[in-house]
């Protein structure tokens, strides 16, 4: 099926095959692999989205930057069990389905389906669709239907900021929530004050809470709905330095928040069910 595609919104090519969103609001990228929302930023901003210099777009390669998405398994999966790190659908080629402006507001929405990727072994009759909304804000929305039997997944909307310095960030929202720190062994813990960052930090809280960065450019709020998860993630200098498609002096210049439903908070779907899991971003 080929989209109509209204004044504002054009195919892309670079630096994949995608669409682009050029309106008074806003500009903005959304890839077909991954149905990656790769850009935005707001009129009067500088871009939101960071995306690493040496990052790798080969169809089927993950991409570092943007807004991946995690699904149906977040990390190696609830138990460790997944069969694809993060998931397939991060690499998967979705189908445009829809793409409309309305009162200046451009909306791209894309679907995966069994059909389109290999599952391994997840059943292949679940629907998933990406909906995004450009405009002065950002809405992500990940819906997903389950198809004739129940069915649990995990998920996540890997969002990469950009930031001045990460060593001058704070994130606040998510004091008094508790977490797994994931680096080395496992351990639990409870959020005191604000997040600030000191070399590699990566933690899964469990919260419905938005979370508000700031920089010293900036303010940026992550707010969500049907989200139970939020991960915090920087890998610090000396992890990125071996990360190739990262590098060291990448670090400081990103922060990511990712809008998730992972670990004790996997969803789970009777037939039929749908749910809908939403990301907001706004500059300010
Ligand atoms: O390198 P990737 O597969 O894209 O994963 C990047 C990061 O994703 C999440 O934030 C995890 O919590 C991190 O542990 C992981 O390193």
């Amino acid at each position: 099926m080929s989209v109509d595609l209204p004044t504002g919104i054009s195919r892309t090519t670079h630096p994949m095959p995608g669409v682009l969103i050029e309106t008074e609001a806003c500009t903005g990228l959304v890839l077909d692999q991954g149905a990656h929302v790769l850009r935005w930023a707001p009129s009067g901003q500088s871009e939101v989205l960071f995306t690493s210099d040496c990052a790798v777009f080969t169809p089927g390669k993950a991409i570092r930057g943007g807004i991946p998405v995690c699904w149906p398994w977040f990390d190696s999966g609830k138990e460790g069990q997944a069969p694809i790190r993060h998931g397939f659908a991060r690499t998967a080629d979705w189908r445009l389905v829809d793409a409309s402006v309305t009162d200046g507001v451009a909306t791209i929405a894309y679907e995966l389906t069994g059909s389109d990727v290999d599952t391994h072994g997840f059943p292949t009759d679940v629907v998933a669709r990406l909906e995004a909304e450009f405009g002065a804000e950002l809405v992500v929305r990940l819906i997903v239907t389950a198809g004739a039997e129940a069915v649990e997944f995990e998920e996540a909307l890997h969002t990469y900021l950009a930031v001045d310095d990460i060593s001058k960030v704070r994130i606040e929202g998510l004091d008094g929530d508790d977490y797994l720190d994931t680096i080395g062994e496992p351990t639990q813990g409870t959020q005191v004050g604000e997040i600030t960052f000191d070399g590699e930090l990566d933690r899964v809280y469990s919260t419905g809470a938005q979370a508000v960065l700031t920089d010293d450019q900036r303010t940026i709020t992550v707010g969500k709905h049907n989200s139970a998860t939020t991960v915090v993630w920087n890998p610090g200098e000396e992890l990125a330095a071996t990360m190739r498609d990262l590098g060291a002096d990448q670090a400081r210049l990103f922060c990511c928040i990712e809008t998730a439903n992972a670990k004790e908070h996997a969803v789970t779907l009777q037939p039929g069910q749908r749910h809908a899991m939403v990301a907001t971003y706004r500059v300010g």
